[in-house]
């Protein structure tokens, strides 16, 4: 059996509308979830018992001492799911090479679940399961089906129900990576104490005509200024320092600036390639961040390379 090679993009969140707390602890989105050029490569190759190993990228400044090599990794249970329902054993060895911030707000751990996802139904010659990977992503986790899609799309449920966006063009963005994660828990749970403290009714969210239009238009600056994310507080809250970063890139001259999902990476959009290339080169000379990323978007979902 050949080694199978699956590159899976990172996300950023245009539009994270969070509605009210449901029965089952989690809740309903507006989630426009939008790929980005910066990927994690998950290789599967044949083995005698389920094992992973995690590497950085050339370059990446990623955590990977924080990622579990044990069956609470993600891609590990991605495998071992998908090998439950095609009745065969486990046995794959998941070499996972990580560019994407870990516990970052932009869905690494996800994108490596749906890489493992694509990669071992190749590896165990099973295309008849490719349809149904979708359904076995979302029970994963519900930013697991969108690293399959990619594009741009949003996802209504829990982010899981996904329906693609039309876009022109492509987005050029800034990442500032930080130092330590945010647990995504953490994070909405802060998000409803911050909503209860302040006594209001949470609005259902709704789709964004302005960033839809913004998104069909191609036009950046439109895009930059419908940026929105519900967690963004309750990020800020629990990471003070963030208020810091994104002023940081706004008066470094970013047409946008928001806290990627759950954070703590801040996301940066430029007018251009150059602009992005100056802002980036700005922001890394500021101190703010532990790393700065430049990448585009949208790209495609999982691809086996
Ligand atoms: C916030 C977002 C934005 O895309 O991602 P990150 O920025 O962390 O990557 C997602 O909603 C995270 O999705 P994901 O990380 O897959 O979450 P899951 O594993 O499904 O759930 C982890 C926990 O997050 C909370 N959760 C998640 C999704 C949701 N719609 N409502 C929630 O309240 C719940 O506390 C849940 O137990
Ligand atoms: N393959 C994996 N890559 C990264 N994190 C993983 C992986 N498998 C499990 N995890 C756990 O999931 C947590 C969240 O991971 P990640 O997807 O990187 O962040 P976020 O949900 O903020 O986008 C990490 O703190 C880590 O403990």
């Amino acid at each position: 059996m050949t080694p199978v090679t699956v590159r899976v993009p990172a996300k950023v969140n245009l539009q994270l509308g969070v509605g009210p707390l449901r029965d089952d602890g989690y809740h309903d989105l507006v989630n426009v979830f939008h790929a980005v050029s910066l990927f994690d490569e998950v290789t599967a190759l044949p083995a005698d018992e389920p094992v992973v190993t995690v590497e950085a990228a050339p370059d990446a400044q990623v955590a990977i001492e924080d990622v579990p090599v044990d069956g609470d990794n993600l891609a590990l249970r991605a495998a071992r799911l998908l090998a439950e329902r095609l009745g065969v054993e486990p046995n794959v060895e998941l070499r996972i090479r990580k560019a994407i911030p870990v516990a970052g707000g932009m869905a690494g751990g996800s994108a490596d679940a749906a890489g493992a996802l694509l990669a071992c139904a190749r590896l165990w010659k099973a295309d008849r399961i490719l349809p149904a990977l979708p359904e076995l992503a979302a029970e994963i986790g519900s930013d697991v089906p969108f690293a399959l899609l990619g594009d741009t799309a949003i996802g209504l449920g829990r982010g899981e129900r996904l329906t693609p966006v039309e876009t022109s063009g492509t987005f050029h963005w800034v990442f500032a990576t930080a130092d330590g994660g945010l647990s995504t828990p953490a994070v909405y749970g802060e998000c409803d104490r911050l909503r209860e403290a302040q006594g209001e009714d949470v609005p259902w969210p709704r789709p964004s005509e302005a960033l839809m239009k913004a998104l069909a238009a191609g036009d950046a600056h439109a895009l930059g200024a419908a940026l929105t994310n519900d967690l963004q507080p309750a990020a800020v809250m629990l990471r003070p320092s963030l208020r810091r970063t994104l002023d940081t890139g706004r008066e470094l001259g970013a047409i946008g600036a928001l806290v990627s999902g759950s954070g703590p990476t801040t996301a940066f959009l430029a007018a251009s390639p150059e602009h992005a290339a100056d802002l980036a080169a700005a922001l890394g000379q500021t101190g703010v961040a532990r790393q700065v990323v430049r990448a585009d978007g949208p790209v495609p979902g999982a691809t086996v390379v």
